[in-house]
């Protein structure tokens, strides 16, 4: 969507539209009330200071829209398809990366009771596997920081692509 059009959107038209980028209400206000923004980049920049200010429990119930990962998101919503497009290098076909994300998700789940969450643009199915070996010896605080830091960025992504569609 052209910038000037999303300044111009009405609160609720525009709380519509970012919503998917990430279900938090005072991420969305905050990014609502900044209007007008002058530039893609000052909206980014505004988006990623309201970003700094997640609280746990805000990062813990925006979790709840992001499938697992290797998992197809289901349905037409434009979460699941902005999900969809994100993990688009993860090979579903190779059987032995699925089984290995599965056992992997499922150990971080146990350990930590929320769903493994990373950035999955740009990053093919082995080198999230990596991260998701790597992360799972993280303590729970460094794991909330690394979490809150890759819905950031996420959301950022997401909204580049809503500001530039
Ligand atoms: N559990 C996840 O990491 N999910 C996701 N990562 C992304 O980049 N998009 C998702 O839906």
């Amino acid at each position: 969507m052209e910038l000037q059009r999303f300044n111009r959107l009405s609160a609720a038209e525009a709380e519509r539209l970012l919503r998917p980028c990430v279900d938090i209400d005072s991420w969305i206000a905050a990014l609502i009330a900044a209007r007008p923004f002058s530039g893609v980049d000052a909206a980014l920049a505004a988006a990623r200071q309201a970003a700094l200010r997640w609280r746990p429990d805000d990062v813990a119930r925006a979790l709840a829209a992001h499938p697992r990962i290797g998992e197809r998101a289901q349905g037409q919503g434009a979460e699941a398809q902005f999900s969809r497009r994100e993990q688009s290098a993860v090979d579903g076909k190779d059987a032995a990366l699925q089984q290995a994300l599965l056992a992997g998700n499922r150990r971080y789940e146990e350990k930590f009771e929320r769903v493994f969450l990373i950035r999955a643009a740009g990053r093919d199915g082995q080198a999230i596997l990596r991260e998701l070996e790597r992360r799972l010896h993280n303590d729970a605080p460094q794991e909330q920081r690394e979490t809150a830091e890759q819905l950031r960025e996420i959301t950022l992504l997401r909204l580049k692509e809503l500001l530039s569609d």
